[in-house]
């Protein structure tokens, strides 16, 4: 079987699992694919409060991601911030961006999809938008655990456990690989 070298602009294991998952799935049967973890800087704020700033930071994470793997075929990058839906309810959600780079292709080829959203609750905006927390620490100190950034996200705090933060990263990846992996006559 073919071998594929795959890197995501992050060392959270809950992406780099999700990275793993999206890829097996995608290209089952046909590559064994590896994937490596690289930092990789957004270049955007630490806690994302818009899509747009989601999708630029999973951008430069993804490209410079690839410029430190050069024998790596796709360059991942993921990004979850939060966003404010005004009308016609004031809620706020998460969700993770990730865009996927493939080696020699022109930028404006980049695959760019989002997971599926879930709401966040006015007290954790509170902390985010007020006291300038990050929903990392939030997480951890809701949960009175450690590093739930890396084990089932928010995702799987706020679904009682049924969808943790890895598997939904990876089907986002999926969507973002589609260019990628559907016929070349849909596009
Ligand atoms: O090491 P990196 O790749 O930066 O991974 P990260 O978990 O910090 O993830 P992001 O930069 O993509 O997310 C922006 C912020 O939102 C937090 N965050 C995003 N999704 C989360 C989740 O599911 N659970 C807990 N915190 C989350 C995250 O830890 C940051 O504070």
């Amino acid at each position: 079987m073919n071998k594929m070298i795959v890197v995501v602009g992050s060392e959270n294991k809950a992406k780099i699992r999700a990275t793993q998952m999206g890829f097996d799935l995608a290209f089952k049967e046909k590559c064994e694919v590896t994937v490596v973890g690289v930092k990789a800087n957004s270049l955007v704020s630490d806690q994302p409060m818009s899509d747009s700033e989601c999708i630029v930071g999973a951008i430069n994470r993804a490209k410079e991601a690839l410029s430190k793997c050069p024998d790596a075929e796709y360059g991942i990058g993921m990004e979850g911030g939060v966003h404010n839906i005004k009308e016609p309810i004031d809620r706020w959600y998460e969700c993770g961006w990730i865009a996927v780079v493939k080696k020699g292709e022109p930028d404006s080829n980049v695959g760019v999809a989002s997971t599926a959203r879930f709401e966040l609750p006015p007290k954790v905006i509170y902390e985010i938008v007020e006291n300038k927390k990050e929903l990392a620490q939030i997480m951890d100190e809701l949960t009175n655990k450690s590093d739930v950034r890396s084990n089932e996200g928010a995702m799987g705090i706020y679904t009682n456990s049924i969808l943790h933060r890895d598997h939904i990263y990876s089907h986002g990846l999926i969507f973002a690989l589609s260019r990628f992996i559907s016929p070349k006559e849909l596009w």
